[in-house]
């Protein structure tokens, strides 16, 4: 028995590139929580959340809970987290979208935990998490190039240089991006973040990466941006050229009325979000594809208990990604490589994060995948200089929340972010 001493919780704030999403774009910097989970044995386990208020108070609150855990008793876990939330209320934490439940509060909470147990236990045993989370099915566990419309500059940037990648806001921009990101990384799929742009501009784009692109899967994701009607317009110049159309309109019952009309298969992270979600969408046929992420599912357990019920339904699996740093990469590649059914290109905002909490070089992507690591528990180290400075940035910067709708009021006064915009 290893029993867990104590455990902290350190925001921090890393720069952000201008990308713009349905809703709005991104801020100067996006907001992450790293946890520690130190046993008494001197043991530190890993993870890491979303940085947003909520998601930090609710995290201290449970992290509170622990001590005299058993790190391997992972039901103990979330019995402890979900008694500690207990009244928290169901507001859901960053999330672009998706119903509130107090489940989906508590399994957010107990994913960072679990991941940091798992490195513990990892640790403890000298084995990789992949290895307790199953073995591994592949050793190297393939990502997309996550492609956006962007800006070369946040507007009125409070205080740092332009990150380099200029402007794309046409099917030309798009298409150099993708360029750049296929050359510099590997990569065989591409997701284009739609939802920004006129739907028929989205196409054109999509168009664009077919001719430059012919042997890559592509994906589009406009983010529940469509009315039903915009997009049965636009589902002629899409099918053929996808591998999948995720969330092109909100609902189970819209995403079906889609559904019902093209042999397109579509996929979601938005109107399947959690376990309650699934019986309906399976009834109604809204979906194909399941994006699972084990932060808002509840953490790697929970990800290959969606993975069961996936295969159970004929659904097809992939994975979602938020901005996020190098553990929750970590967390990722061990829970893919150990999840047989996930067999599509996994997302990853990894390229568009300049700064990280973890020693170098442990985790990359080359020629569009990323290998396994091999040492005990997720195989990468904590860089504390590197996480007091994300702290101390995250102090200095003044953001508390994700709010794609706020940083583009700061271009667009009176900007609402209401979808469906199209
Ligand atoms: O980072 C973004 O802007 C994405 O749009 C993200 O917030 C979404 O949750 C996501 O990547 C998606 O696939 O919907
Ligand atoms: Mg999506």
């Amino acid at each position: 028995m290893s029993r867990i001493a104590d455990v902290t919780v350190t925001p921090v704030a890393v720069k952000d590139a201008p990308l713009l999403t349905s809703i709005g774009v991104h801020q100067p910097y996006a907001l992450r929580s790293i946890v520690e989970v130190r046993t008494g044995d001197g043991i530190t386990g890993l993870g890491e959340a979303y940085g947003d208020d909520t998601t930090l108070h609710r995290l201290r609150t449970a992290a509170a809970a622990l001590p005299g855990l058993d790190v391997f008793d992972l039901n103990g876990l979330a019995a402890r987290v979900a008694a500690a939330l207990a009244g928290v209320g169901a507001a859901t934490p960053t999330e672009l979208a998706g119903e509130a439940s107090v489940a989906k509060a508590v399994a957010s909470v107990v994913a960072p935990l679990e991941v940091a147990c798992y490195d513990a236990q990892g640790r403890l045993l000298g084995r990789p998490v992949a290895d307790l989370l199953g073995g591994r099915v592949r050793d190297a566990v393939p990502f997309s190039a996550y492609l956006f419309y962007r800006w070369a500059e946040h507007p009125r940037d409070p205080g740092y240089a332009p990150d380099g990648w200029g402007e794309a806001l046409d099917p030309d921009g798009i298409v150099a991006q993708a360029r750049r990101l296929v050359d510099e990384y590997g990569f065989a799929s591409l997701k284009l973040k739609g939802g920004v742009r006129r739907p028929e501009e989205e196409a054109e784009a999509v168009q664009a990466l077919r001719d430059a692109f012919p042997g890559h899967p592509l994906r589009l994701d406009p983010n529940a941006n469509w009315t039903i009607e915009t997009a049965l317009r636009v589902l002629p110049a899409l099918e053929g050229r996808l591998e999948y159309l995720e969330d092109p309109v909100p609902g189970r019952d819209g995403m079906a009325a889609i559904a019902a009309r093209t042999g397109l298969p579509l996929a979601t992270n938005m109107c399947v979000t959690a376990f309650e979600e699934i019986p309906e969408a399976v009834a109604l046929g809204s979906v194909r594809v399941v994006l699972g992420d084990h932060h808002y599912w509840g953490g790697l357990r929970a990800s290959q208990k969606l993975a069961g019920i996936c295969e159970t339904f004929g659904l097809g699996l992939s994975m979602h990604s938020n901005s996020h740093l190098g553990i929750s990469l970590a967390a990722m590649t061990h829970l893919a490589a150990a999840t047989p059914n996930l067999t599509y290109a996994c997302d990853t905002h990894s390229p568009w994060q300049s700064e990280d909490v973890v020693e170098p070089g442990a985790i990359a992507i080359r020629d569009g995948s990323i290998a396994v690591p091999g040492g005990p528990g997720l195989g990468v180290e904590l860089d504390r200089d590197a996480l007091a400075r994300l702290h101390e940035q995250y102090l200095r910067c003044g953001f508390r929340d994700r709010d794609d709708v706020a940083a583009m009021r700061v271009a667009v006064p009176g900007w609402t972010g209401h979808r469906p915009r199209f």
